[in-house]
């Protein structure tokens, strides 16, 4: 429910407050009656780049051996030199052009300095001051699907380095440190504090994972973590200004991240219910044992960061036609694709979300070249459609109900569909044409699926003897000498030698007697004979 704001005649009743609710009004939630919550998020998203941000060591995987993805500027030698590698530099680009941002022509580097083991130098190189980009925006489903879209505001895009890697063992008391991740280059995408719901933070991970992946910036895989979330709840009383608020660090699922903020907002509304104002500024961190946000320090333990600029890296220039360069490299983007997809095929809302969930590994490391779109089901789908203006919505039932339906049941992805488009489209038309009944279509799609072939179709249906019975009376087109042909009236004699007292039956007017030597003569012919021309051709033969 949505209720607008009169005048708030609170001391507190600032700016920045107006700026907040001016955006998305005033937001009541039935769970929490007369209290707003405000989320903002910053995501850490890992550039899907083979090098790393200012070294020339490869990134690496979570399963690489220790230590094996290093040089010496990752491990802070001195005297070794940061050198910015190009390929980030363009994925925060195409990011930033994908979230509607303002690429700066001008950014830079700062160091941040803390002191841990996992950060060999003793500061990260991030752009605090002046990031690569700003003011952007992200348009995500509302999850009270009847509402609107909503409009997410991106206050700005920064590079960074990723840390090392450090593990505690307990039994022998010693830190091990895998400096593979270090350096390794990251984008931090802040929101404005325009979320006001648990579940409205999900749509706005789960969105932006979509469109990480779509540009081919970051693989967004929460679990492995190349996407990380930190999440800032607040919550106020309705009519007062925005509430302070606490950051949960590290969030690295959708689910951890929803409980997190629904414990946060829990936590916060019963220290407001005691006296308004009260909640303290804090980090907090998540137990995803006991689903509770607990306390890692107040703003008073905040560390100083000592921000400084980067002396050993200069201006970051980014040129008008280096932005072109990339813009015309960018590939379709999820809400391109949808609206294309309903608009030209004409496919359902839901029809559209099956087609474009549909698992697709895309794994080469972004080098240059255009990675994205390349080995999607939505290509498939339009190989199969364009070519031969294949009816969209009998494409889909065959792309998305049957092969993925027997794809899945063989607990196979999508990229490992052995059926190239050709064939299947000439499967499908084989099954409109009439030359193969639909369980004889269905028959060739597991043959091929279990017997990966190069053949065509056609070739595979008459070789499996699946091309369907036809009559010459029933079906115009077909010559009744065909061998399909006359296998159907053979069989027709047989059923009626086969079932003498249900011909006899039907002679004396009982129609529904039909049905069963129609059915038998079906199931002789193992699929090949469709109803319909089974029927007209024993309606010929007894009429006789
Ligand atoms: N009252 C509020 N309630 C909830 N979120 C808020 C509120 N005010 C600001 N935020 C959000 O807090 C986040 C602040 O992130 P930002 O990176 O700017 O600073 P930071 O958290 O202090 O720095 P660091 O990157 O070191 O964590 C933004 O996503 C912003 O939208
Ligand atoms: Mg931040
Ligand atoms: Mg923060």
């Amino acid at each position: 429910m949505f209720l607008r704001l009169g005048q708030c005649s609170h001391l507190r009743c600032s700016l920045r407050y107006r700026a907040f609710h001016s955006y998305r009004g005033v937001q009541e939630d039935s769970r929490w009656p007369g209290y707003q919550v405000i989320i903002g998020i910053e995501t850490h998203a890992q550039i899907k780049s083979r090098h790393k941000l200012f070294s020339n060591a490869l990134t690496s995987e979570p399963s690489d051996s220790t230590n094996d993805h290093v040089v010496v500027f990752d491990a802070a030698f001195p005297g070794t030199l940061p050198k910015l590698n190009p390929n980030c530099v363009d994925l925060a680009i195409r990011t930033a052009l994908a979230l509607k941002s303002n690429i700066q022509k001008s950014s830079s580097f700062d160091r941040k300095h803390y002191f841990y083991s996992d950060l060999p130098s003793g500061y990260q190189i991030t752009q605090q001051y002046a990031p690569i980009a700003t003011n952007g925006y992200l348009q995500i489903p509302s999850p009270n699907l009847s509402s609107e879209p909503i409009q997410v505001r991106i206050k700005q895009i920064q590079l960074e380095q990723d840390t090392a890697k450090s593990t505690f063992n307990p039994r022998t008391l010693t830190s091990q440190i895998d400096l593979n991740r270090a350096g390794t280059g990251l984008m931090e995408i802040v929101t404005l504090p325009d979320l006001r719901s648990p579940e409205e933070a999900g749509a706005y991970v789960r969105t932006l994972q979509a469109l990480l992946r779509a540009v081919g910036s970051s693989d967004g895989n929460m679990e492995q973590g190349s996407l990380r979330c930190d999440v800032n709840v607040s919550v106020n009383r309705i009519g007062q200004p925005p509430g302070t608020r606490c950051e949960i660090k590290n969030l690295n699922s959708v689910r951890f991240m929803m409980a997190a903020i629904t414990h946060e907002t829990q936590r916060q509304l019963k220290l407001l219910a005691e006296s308004p104002f009260t909640v303290p500024q804090e980090t907090r961190g998540f137990n995803e044992d006991t689903f509770e946000t607990f306390k890692l320090r107040s703003k008073e333990d905040a560390p100083d960061y000592r921000y400084m600029p980067d002396p050993n890296l200069g201006v970051l220039s980014i040129s008008e036609a280096r932005i072109a360069e990339v813009k015309a490299k960018l590939p379709e983007l999820p809400w391109q694709m949808r609206d294309r997809l309903k608009s030209i095929y004409g496919l359902s809302d839901k029809d559209t979300e099956v087609l474009m969930k549909i698992e697709t590994v895309k794994d080469v490391p972004f080098d240059g070249r255009i990675v994205g779109t390349g080995g999607s089901a939505v290509d498939y789908f339009d190989a199969l459609c364009e070519s031969q203006k294949r009816d969209p919505k009998i494409v889909f039932n065959w792309l998305g109900n049957e092969l993925l339906g027997q794809l899945t049941s063989k607990k196979a992805s999508f990229t490992e569909n052995p059926i190239n488009s050709d064939q299947l489209g000439q499967l499908i038309d084989m099954v409109q044409d009439g030359t193969l009944t639909g369980t004889s279509g269905k028959y060739l799609l597991r043959h091929l699926l279990s017997n990966p072939s190069g053949k065509t179709a056609r070739d595979l249906a008459e070789e499996l003897q699946l091309v369907a019975f036809t009559s010459g009376t029933a079906n115009p087109t077909a010559s009744p000498s065909s061998p399909a042909s006359s296998e159907l009236d053979s069989l027709v004699q047989d059923a009626i030698t086969a079932l003498p007292k249900e011909v006899a039956a039907y002679k004396s007017g009982h129609q529904g007697v039909l049905n069963k030597i129609v059915g038998w003569v079906i199931k002789q012919s193992r699929g090949r004979a469709d109803a319909k021309t089974v029927r007209i051709e024993l309606e010929r033969v007894l009429k006789q």
